[in-house]
């Protein structure tokens, strides 16, 4: 399955370059099966066989790969979410919800926590990280803009209750708050599997309008990240500039607790 589903990947890498695509991003947990009970048998290290046929497919498709997410072991045994290519971002925020009669899930049961940000350089400008539920934590986004990210990412797998809830909602206002490009990678809906994902992967722009999206088959999204409609954005409606750090010294000082 974990070989599948990493030839798979290639394929659908390398339709995405011959198309035009730069960066190219992988669903989260794209080599395995997501749910806790999986994780410990999908896992490994990082760097491992799973980073290098990424760093293989990149070569060979030329894009900026952003790898999805793997399930990571640490040297000590840990287990972590990692998206593992071009930057190493480990999932900050663990899926822990119980929506009664809904969905219960508990990634903190087997995975441990991320503790940084993450951001990498492109040609194209500066682009932030995170994994499907750091999407719900507004402070990755704003300090990624801060710091000159042009664009989030997030891999991520809402599923058939929070998906029609906030997937959309999320992007949107993570884009609109920082007048930045939002990206999300979702794998495609499995109604048999123990984790049934929304699909719906979507790119958003620095104003908010959802420029290209989905349904739930799998498939490839594509849109163009503009720096002049970033400018153009940002100066319409200048609240980049505009922030009052000084009546909010806590945002400001990027307090913790
Ligand atoms: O935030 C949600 O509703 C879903 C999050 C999720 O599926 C994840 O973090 O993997």
């Amino acid at each position: 399955q974990k070989t599948q589903n990493i030839a798979n990947a290639r394929t659908h890498v390398l339709e995405a370059a011959q198309k035009g695509a730069q960066v190219v991003c992988l669903p989260e947990c794209f080599n395995s099966l997501y749910g806790t009970q999986y994780f410990s048998e999908y896992a490994e290290s990082v760097p491992g066989a799973t980073t290098q046929a990424l760093s293989d497919m990149a070569k060979e498709a030329n894009v900026y790969l952003v790898g999805g997410s793997i399930p990571e072991r640490d040297a000590t045994g840990k287990l972590f979410n990692t998206c593992a290519q071009l930057a190493v971002h480990r999932k900050i925020h663990l899926f822990d919800i119980d929506i009664p009669g809904k969905i219960r899930f508990q990634e903190s049961e087997v995975l441990s926590p991320g503790n940084s940000l993450t951001h990498f350089d492109t040609m194209y400008g500066r682009i932030g990280l995170g994994i499907c539920y750091d999407i719900r934590f507004p402070e990755l986004a704003m300090i990624a803009a801060r710091k000159g990210c042009v664009a989030m990412i997030y891999p991520g797998a809402f599923n058939m209750a929070t998906g029609p809830l906030h997937w959309e909602l999320l992007q949107r206002a993570r884009a609109v708050d920082n007048q930045i490009y939002v990206a999300t990678c979702s794998p495609a809906r499995d109604v048999n599997g123990t984790y049934v994902a929304w699909g719906h992967s979507t790119a958003v722009d620095p104003s908010g309008t959802v420029i290209a999206t989905t349904e739930h088959k799998e498939t490839i999204v594509y849109a163009d990240l503009d720096p002049e409609k970033l400018n153009e954005v940002r100066q319409a409606i200048p609240v980049t500039q505009q922030r009052r750090f000084n009546v909010y010294p806590d945002v400001a000082a990027g307090k913790q607790d």
